[in-house]
């Protein structure tokens, strides 16, 4: 038996096909031992490792999943694919939700098995992925965001498609690029939209691509977003703002793996894996009928949820340090340290735009101090802004001191309601000082 060839276990009760997958994978170099029962698989399993398994659903004494949770259980570096019948979404989603990390549809294409076989070798190849030092970081100590680190590590071995729910802020586009980043895709590309921030009309060209003369406006040739991001991950943000009519297109992409472009009639295949993610609550969405419950069942194969920072205080310090570094070395300066008290006051804070907004405040507070570390005063959150004793701020025909030199700014600052501190910093944005 050849040694150094990848070795696949393909596991199928019709022997023809066996026969027709042991050819197809020899011509990629690749030798197969082939079983047709789980028993007769798990046998083969404890006789020597494996680099990829292939498994149909139905097999005489039991079915695939049982075998996909074998190997999670018994060999969690083995990477498993379900061989399901053509169109048998069900069964494919069932499978990726029990941990394999793809799918192949029968009648089996070479292209699609040439790309899953080639997913499949670069996992086995790189287990657990590489740390790279300047690859994004999800940080935090907590318990919950231990969970999500392994979770990321588990789902970058998948080609299933994520859903990523979480309030804004909480890194939900972060863990996009994470689990990009540490699966087989990495050296393709990572592609984002912001579903919400591109006008309805134009949606469906940014992510299908369009002809020269489609609409007014299609000038030229465009690649789509979904072209952009082959052999890579497109990530789609908000997709819960995308139009009903956009999201049919999108299922149709997703099921067929082809997308056609505005105003040409062939469909092209893509290789492309799908994340998605939205603040709202698309089972809401789907009751309220403004996203489809197919799409949604499509996109959400597995779910990452990431958690509001006020359920994670614990990890506020590390990331501030963090965030003050990257802040300092922005400006080229020194990071500035939080006193105890600024760190017992982040704490509190319930933090509605979660680590976007300790950022925010961050970045003030750093622009903002005057001294050596930043004092819980420094940070403006509301019950450490200063009370001002001023009365409602004045209307705005209120008279302008006439001239610069004689401004008093303490007098300015309770005129307008805010500290003295406050001003200054708006006077410096503005250039005014
Ligand atoms: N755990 C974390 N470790 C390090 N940085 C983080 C973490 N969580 C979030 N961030 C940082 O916070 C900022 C916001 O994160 P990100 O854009 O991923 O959030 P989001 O949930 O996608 O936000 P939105 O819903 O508004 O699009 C980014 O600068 C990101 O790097």
């Amino acid at each position: 038996m050849p040694t150094d060839k990848a070795q696949a276990l393909v596991v199928d009760d019709e022997t023809d096909i066996l026969e027709l997958l042991r050819i197809t994978l020899a011509r990629m170099e690749i030798h197969a031992v082939t079983a047709t029962s789980v028993a007769e698989a798990r046998a083969r399993l404890t006789e020597q490792s494996f680099d990829l398994c292939l498994t149909d659903m139905k097999l005489p004494d039991g079915n695939g999943i049982e075998l996909i949770r074998h190997i999670g259980a018994r060999h969690p570096e083995l990477p498993v694919a379900m061989i399901t019948a053509y169109g048998n979404m069900d069964s494919a989603v069932e499978a990726m939700k029990a941990g394999a990390f793809d799918f192949v549809s029968k009648p089996v294409e070479l292209q699609r098995l040439r790309q899953l076989v080639a997913a499949a070798l670069k996992l086995s190849h790189r287990p657990g992925g590489e740390s790279d030092a300047a690859a994004p970081q999800l940080l935090g100590a907590s318990p919950a965001m231990a969970r999500i680190r392994q979770l990321i590590a588990k789902l970058a071995r998948s080609q299933a498609p994520v859903f990523v729910t979480g309030e804004s802020g909480t890194g939900k586009e972060l863990a996009a690029r994470l689990i990009h980043a540490q699966g087989p895709r990495c050296d393709g590309p990572f592609v984002a939209l912001n579903c919400g921030a591109i006008p309805h009309d134009l949606v469906e060209s940014e992510l299908f691509g369009h002809k020269k003369g489609s609409f007014t406006g299609a000038s030229s040739d465009k690649q789509g977003l979904f072209q952009a991001a082959e052999g890579g991950t497109l990530f789609l943000d908000e997709v819960a703002e995308l139009p009903l009519q956009t999201q049919v297109k999108l299922l149709r992409a997703i099921q067929e793996k082809a997308v056609r472009p505005i105003g040409t009639q062939r469909e092209q295949p893509v290789d492309v894996r799908l994340i998605s993610a939205s603040h709202r609550d698309l089972n809401a969405e789907v009751e309220r009928g403004r996203f489809r419950q197919d799409l949604f069942y499509r996109i959400n194969v597995i779910e990452l949820r990431m958690p509001p920072l006020r359920e994670r205080s614990e990890d506020i310090p590390a990331l501030a340090d963090w965030l003050l570094a990257r802040i300092a070395d922005k400006t080229a300066t020194a990071p500035l340290p939080l006193s105890p008290e600024a760190l017992a006051t982040l704490a509190r804070h319930p933090f509605p735009g979660n680590v976007r907004e300790l950022e925010n405040i961050l970045e003030r507070a750093t622009a903002l101090c005057e001294h050596s570390r930043i004092e819980a005063a420094d940070l403006y959150l509301p019950e450490t802004t200063p009370v001002t004793t001023a009365p409602a701020p004045p209307p705005d025909s209120a008279p302008v001191p006439p001239d610069p030199m004689q401004w008093d700014h303490a007098a300015a600052a309770r005129r307008l309601g805010m500290s003295q501190r406050s001003l200054h910093y708006r006077l410096t944005r503005l250039g005014i000082e």
